[in-house]
């Protein structure tokens, strides 16, 4: 498959506006860095250390105060945020379809239809399709969300904390699925996660968010 995409960060600063007119915290600062098409890169640090909002400025849903981001927009880039965002008033069905494009969900394109099938099975989503996001737990609805952009096929994958809410056989299974996934695709992986172990199974390099930049480690 011809998987084109990098990212790359330029001079990229950005602060945030603190209560009460206190001074703006900096949470990157003169940050460049080159994501090479289809590199895996776990991003760990503390939590409130800026991984989120590295993710939101690659996806372009922040703006930095400063420098610029080279990447792909959506659909060719596909962001899995920390908290799922499903939409509220359709099925699980229904939210994986809007992903895909009811076009292309029409049935007539087998290949399609055989690659929301294969998805819903290694997410283990088939019961659930029926099912309205408020009824789901906190684990399934990481699943949906999940299945929903992979199902699009980006050249760009950002994963926010992904299997934050599965339990230990569940988010195995799930991992090896994702690792299997990022091959076949050979998608640009973003891999956010408090788990090293984790990091290191899908990710070929980790970074951790200090000192307002990245610093590879491991
Ligand atoms: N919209 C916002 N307005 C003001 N401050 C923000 C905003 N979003 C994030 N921050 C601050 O920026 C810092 C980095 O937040 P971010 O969510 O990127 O951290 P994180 O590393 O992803 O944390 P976690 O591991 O807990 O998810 C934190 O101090 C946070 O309070």
């Amino acid at each position: 498959m011809d998987r084109t995409n990098g990212i790359t960060l330029h001079e990229l600063t950005k602060t945030w506006p603190q209560p009460g007119g206190a001074e703006r915290l900096t949470v990157f600062s003169g940050l460049s860095h080159t994501f090479p098409p289809g590199s895996r890169t776990a991003i760990v640090g503390p939590s409130g250390s800026g991984k989120t909002t590295l993710l939101q400025m690659v996806a372009g849903l922040e703006a930095p105060d400063g420098g610029f981001v080279e990447a792909p927009k959506a659909p060719e880039l596909g962001y899995v945020f920390q908290s799922p965002a499903l939409w509220p008033h359709k099925t699980v069905r229904s939210n994986m379809r809007y992903g895909l494009g009811e076009h292309l969900f029409s049935g007539a394109d087998p290949l399609e239809e055989a690659r929301y099938r294969d998805i819903l099975q290694a997410l283990e989503l088939e019961d659930l399709q029926g099912k309205y996001p408020a009824t789901l737990s906190g684990g399934q609805a990481k699943r949906v969300s999940l299945a929903r952009t992979l199902v699009t096929r980006p050249s760009c994958l950002l994963l926010d904390e992904p299997l934050g809410a599965l339990d230990g056989a569940l988010k195995d299974r799930v991992l090896d699925f994702l690792l299997e996934w990022v091959h076949w695709t050979e998608a640009t992986l973003l891999y956010v996660t408090h788990d090293h172990g984790e990091a290191r199974r899908i990710c070929t390099r980790v970074l951790e968010v200090r000192d307002q930049g990245l610093v590879e480690v491991g």
